[in-house]
């Protein structure tokens, strides 16, 4: 990425705080103006007393007082405001990367590992920020205050100004080769960082299986070479920038003994008054500290186009049209017309001039071996994927609509396996229909043969943990078939909806849903011939070799 890429992208990105970031900045000049003051004023009062000048004594003493009183108002407002726009700039851009990526393209699988994303919308958006926020306004300072602190020094002696600016080296991290090693550095320990936050988060996630797998010391290994790996360059770049900045620093410790005995050699000589010589050394150290910033500052905006490249991956994933929902009334059919698919990464077509029907209202078992392509064919329909060639359309009596992510409205889906999230039975509930009543919960709980939940001790408001912990597979199965009945789709598809169920509660299941569902089409993939031989009609896939 270019140095330019990366300013017209931290421009954009930071639309809506760039008028505070700038006022930020203003009060740290203005700092700069009143420590310079200080100086000024310092050095006349040393010199009144020293009889080197007729001044007013007062009016000095006074002056410094506002000085003082000026530089402690101006930090505080200044820290206050940098750290409040700091969380709110953080708060923004991580909120929108995250509604980037949960409204992104989907192509079957996620295209980052999601501990590599966690870790972009952490450290990279906290290092992003914190340039634009904090370090930004200081370089601006920063600049400021040596230009200053540089030209007061001029104005009294001229040879030392210029001897100060040639000693020091910042030059040296500016360079090419410099900022390139220290980009590649950084590009390195940031994708280290990702791949251990991804071992942390899977891991964590899969604990109680891969201590049933006997894995564990495995993946504490992994663990330890991982973080071996990532402590080795994070030492690798240190060095590096140690070794640089002690070239820096070195150049600052001549530049004080210069400065120093420049002083002792004018005040022996009668040319520097004991105010001159205090401005000297106050000066020098003003030339001296923004250096040492600037010596920090430079690193870290290295580092900044690195985290700017992992965002702008982030940002940069293809997002969904997006459009007014589609709500379609009455029962609803679901036709494949000649539909051909392939995975983009995939070996074979799954679907090749595949046609089919799910009439309005009917109860449809979808069967075939497994990898057939069941799961596709509901992912078409969802719109999740577009078909190669043919059409996946969605029709009632009055209307024909190509399946699009504004028709996905009409259709309510309950994928296979655990799909609760943490919080009370009623919280996942409601995410099927927000505005469900209580007796519309009680009704569709009854049909998905979860009346369990009622007998509870906390009944709807008894609490789950992540993937429904704390309750069976089949219960979980069964509360979120319910949530599936709430959401207001006229097409509910069910994904091996009793593969957790005893042959006693799958037939109930059936029968309930047949009763009780009269204005939804349902469609059922199954791997159970039995299922199929309860539904109105059966969809047999084959494979296509
Ligand atoms: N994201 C993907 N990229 C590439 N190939 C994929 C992807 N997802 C699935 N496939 C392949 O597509 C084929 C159909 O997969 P699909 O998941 O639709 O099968 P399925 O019939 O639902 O299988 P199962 O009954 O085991 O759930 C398989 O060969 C699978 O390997």
């Amino acid at each position: 990425m270019r140095i330019v890429d990366c300013i017209k992208w931290l421009w954009m990105t930071s639309r809506g705080f760039r008028g505070a970031i700038a006022v930020n900045g203003i009060i740290g000049v203005m700092h700069v103006g009143v420590s310079l003051l200080f100086v000024y004023v310092c050095k006349h009062l040393i010199d009144i007393v020293t009889r080197h000048s007729a001044d007013n004594l007062t009016w000095y003493v006074g002056a410094m007082i506002v000085c003082m009183g000026m530089q402690l108002l101006l930090s505080v407002v200044s820290a206050r405001m940098g750290s409040s726009l700091d969380i709110r700039f953080r708060n923004e851009l991580r909120y929108r990367l995250f509604c980037r990526v949960m409204e992104s393209k989907w192509a079957g699988k996620e295209v980052m590992h999601t501990g590599d994303m966690l870790n972009r919308m952490g450290e990279d958006v906290l290092t992003v920020t914190g340039a634009v926020c904090r370090s930004l306004p200081a370089l601006l300072t920063t600049v400021v205050q040596l230009g200053g602190a540089w030209f007061f020094l001029h104005q009294l002696d001229k040879r030392l100004a210029w001897i100060l600016l040639l000693v020091m080296p910042v030059a040296l991290l500016l360079s090419k080769s410099y900022v390139r090693k220290m980009r590649r550095l950084t590009k390195e320990i940031r994708a280290t960082d990702s791949r251990v936050q991804s071992h942390l988060q899977e891991n964590l996630q899969h604990r109680v299986l891969i201590r049933t797998l006997e894995y564990t010391s495995c993946a504490n290994q992994t663990l330890s070479v991982l973080q071996e790996g990532l402590q080795n360059k994070v030492m690798e770049r240190t060095n590096f920038s140690v070794f640089s900045r002690l070239m820096v620093q070195t150049g600052f410790a001549v530049g004080y003994a210069t400065a120093f005995l420049w002083g002792l050699y004018g005040m022996y000589g009668g040319t520097v008054t004991f105010g001159m010589m205090t401005a000297f050394l106050q000066l020098v150290s003003q030339v001296q500290r923004p250096m040492v910033d600037l010596s920090r500052q430079i690193p870290a905006f290295v580092q900044v186009f690195t985290s700017v490249e992992r965002l702008q991956e982030l940002a940069a994933l293809d997002v969904e049209k997006k459009g007014k929902s589609h709500k379609m009334e009455g029962k609803l059919g679901v036709r494949l017309e000649k539909v051909c698919f392939a995975y983009s990464d995939g070996e074979r077509k799954v679907m090749d001039n595949f046609s089919c029907n799910f009439a309005p209202g009917s109860l449809t078992a979808i069967v075939g071996e497994t990898g057939v392509g069941k799961s596709t064919l509901i992912r078409l329909m969802l719109a999740l994927l577009q078909p190669d060639s043919g059409r996946v359309v969605l029709y009632n009596e009055k209307e024909e609509v190509e399946a699009s992510p504004q028709t996905r409205c009409n259709i309510s889906y309950v994928p296979q396996g655990n799909t609760l999230v943490s919080g009370t039975i009623r919280d996942n509930l409601l995410l099927g229909n927000p505005k469900a009543t209580e007796e519309e919960l009680r009704a569709a709980l009854h049909t998905a043969v979860a009346d369990f939940v009622l007998d509870l001790p906390e009944g709807l408001d008894t609490l789950c943990g992540e993937l429904g912990a704390g309750l069976s597979e089949g219960q979980a199965q069964r509360i979120a078939i319910a949530r599936g009945l709430l959401r207001p789709g006229r097409i509910l598809i069910l994904d091996e909806p009793s593969s957790a169920l005893d042959s006693e509660t799958e037939q109930l299941l059936l029968e309930r849903l047949t009763l009780e569902v009269k204005d939804k089409t349902l469609m059922l993939i199954t791997h159970r011939e039995t299922i199929g031989q309860l539904c109105t009609s059966v969809i047999r896939m084959q494979k296509k070799v």
